[in-house]
């Protein structure tokens, strides 16, 4: 035999064999695997892929939805993959101490010793991390952020009157967009990127848009990164997701050469950290990791609840009457609308920003877990059912609501709410956009500190009616694609200053 004829025979014999694996995992997966007699898309029983999918087209929350329409509140999403889709599955799966976030999460590590407070998998570290982060973030930080987060809000307002003077229309995905990470930028680094005053940094949204949706594919399907094609694709595929990285690089090596302690920055508590154990700080690469998740993690998601408000306000008169005039009855000048008890006091705001989360949440995604070591012995029962070990399982915040997309807000205020007192009580336990347990959003406080200020400012101030959206129907929805955060466009808006707020458009 030639050289060539055994190189040949050798490849047959590979390709049998390779066709023989498929066909003997296909069938396992299909006919004996725990999980086969759940119902699900059928693609989905023998491969990842189905998740991937769909999360490269950032509509997998879609996907999920439409699925659970389909095969019911629990279905199989992988071939060890199940998701739930109801109130109790929620509890049982975000509050149970025994589970732990996915193995997949280290798809999101950039390198393998590295973990931020999103991938971290060790529930030790995990607590310690959660005790520094939270620290730069909880209330009492709020209230020495209130002076940049003034001033980043001042500028918003400012270019809003611009663009009401100039009739200009305003884009409020971009606009909010902006605000938001110029935000983040001031509460993780001591300085925002400028956003929303220089075009210089401009590119950047896009930079961690894609960053996060190329995580998002990886977390549903985590081979796919290591399979190594980045190193390979990423300069050609991804030169805003590099930039960004360099940009986070450039800002800890700056922020490293400043006093570390001129600001009150999240970045300098985190670096302050000390390993009980070793003694040893955050090397860079870490404190890179952290902000590569933090920045996002602030700035995208509160940018997507402000766009989804403005949305909502500018495609429901009644709720926009409803919200203008309670702000505008409530404060008697814009100096006045401040973080404190009166804006917290504003309850149909309030009511409106909890509307606006569950219809339009920030952050889509279904939360995967890996189930314990001791699954086995000790099975792990979610909404009655008991879940074979090696399974992941998730769940999906779109889980109860009576009509769920109509935009209500008076479905939060109890007097106005025609829910009974079990609807009422179920409504909330399923309220869950910042998640539950002890992986709940660590930002909460931001949220609540920005996006009620922004509203009631610019409601304050002005007056503005929609450009877009003609055939919209009679009850429409903001449409976010899930990439972890959420990408989204518009709504246009057109401006109008209302007279004597104390505005200026010239300064
Ligand atoms: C409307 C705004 C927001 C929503 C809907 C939201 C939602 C969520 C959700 C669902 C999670 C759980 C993710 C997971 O389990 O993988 C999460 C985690 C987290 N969020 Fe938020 N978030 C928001 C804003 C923020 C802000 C402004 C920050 C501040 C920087 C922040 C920081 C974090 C952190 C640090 C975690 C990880 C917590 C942990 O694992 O201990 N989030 N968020």
């Amino acid at each position: 035999m030639s050289m060539f004829e055994v190189f040949f025979v050798l490849l047959k014999v590979l390709v049998a064999l390779f066709a023989f694996r498929c066909v003997w995992v296909y069938s396992y997966r299909l006919l004996l695997h725990p999980l086969h007699s759940y119902p699900g898309p059928f693609i989905a029983k023998f491969t990842d892929w189905y998740g991937a999918y769909h999360a490269i087209r950032m509509r997998l929350h879609i996907a999920t939805y439409n699925d659970h329409l389909k095969y019911g509140t629990v279905f199989r999403q992988g071939p060890n993959k199940l998701v739930f889709g109801s109130v109790l599955a929620l509890h049982d799966i975000l509050e149970n101490s025994r589970l732990s976030k996915t193995k997949a999460y280290g798809a999101t590590q950039p390198t393998p010793e590295v973990f931020n407070l999103l991938n971290v998998l060790d529930k030790q570290l995990h607590r310690t991390k959660r005790r520094i982060i939270g620290q730069g973030l909880n209330e009492r930080a709020m209230r020495r952020f209130e002076p940049v987060m003034h001033e980043q809000v001042r500028i918003f307002l400012q270019q809003l009157a611009k663009a009401s003077q100039n009739k200009e229309v305003t884009d409020m995905s971009q606009k909010c967009g902006w605000l938001g990470l110029d935000i983040s930028g001031e509460i993780g680094f001591g300085h925002g990127f400028d956003l929303q005053t220089k075009e210089t940094n401009r590119w950047m949204p896009i930079g961690i848009w894609t960053s996060s949706r190329r995580l998002n594919v990886y977390l549903q399907f985590p081979g796919i990164r290591y399979i190594g094609w980045e190193k390979l694709f990423m300069p050609i595929i991804f030169p805003k997701v590099r930039r960004f990285h360099r940009l986070l690089r450039d800002m800890i090596r700056v922020r490293l050469e400043e006093d570390l302690h001129s600001r009150p920055d999240i970045f300098s508590s985190i670096h302050d950290y000390k390993d009980p154990d070793t003694g040893k700080s955050m090397g860079k690469e870490e404190l890179w990791s952290e902000s590569a998740f933090l920045l996002p993690a602030g700035g995208d998601t509160t940018a997507s609840l402000l766009a989804a408000s403005f949305f909502y306000l500018s495609r429901y008169p009644k709720t926009y009457e409803r919200l203008a005039n309670e702000i505008r009855e409530t404060f008697s000048s814009a100096e006045e609308i401040n973080n404190g008890p009166t804006l917290a006091g504003c309850s149909f705001l309030r009511a409106f920003i909890q509307e606006t989360l569950r219809i339009s949440p920030s952050a889509n995604m279904t939360l995967w877990r890996d189930l314990p070591a001791d699954a086995a012995v000790n099975p792990v029962v979610i909404d009655g059912h008991v879940i074979p070990p090696g399974t992941t399982i998730g769940v999906n915040i779109y889980s109860y609501f009576p009509e769920p997309n109509i935009h209500k807000p008076t479905r939060w205020i109890r007097e106005e709410s025609n829910a009974t007192e079990d609807e009422w009580k179920t409504q909330n336990e399923a309220f869950t956009p910042f998640s539950l347990g002890s992986r709940n959003c660590a930002g909460k406080a931001v949220v609540y500190a920005e996006v009620p200020l922004v509203l009631a400012k610019t409601l304050w101030h002005f007056d503005f009616d929609k450009v877009d959206g003609e055939n919209e129907g009679e009850n429409p929805t903001f449409q976010m694609y899930d990439q972890i955060t959420s990408r989204h466009a518009g709504p246009l808006l057109r401006f109008r200053l209302r007279s004597n707020t104390g505005l200026d458009p010239v300064q």
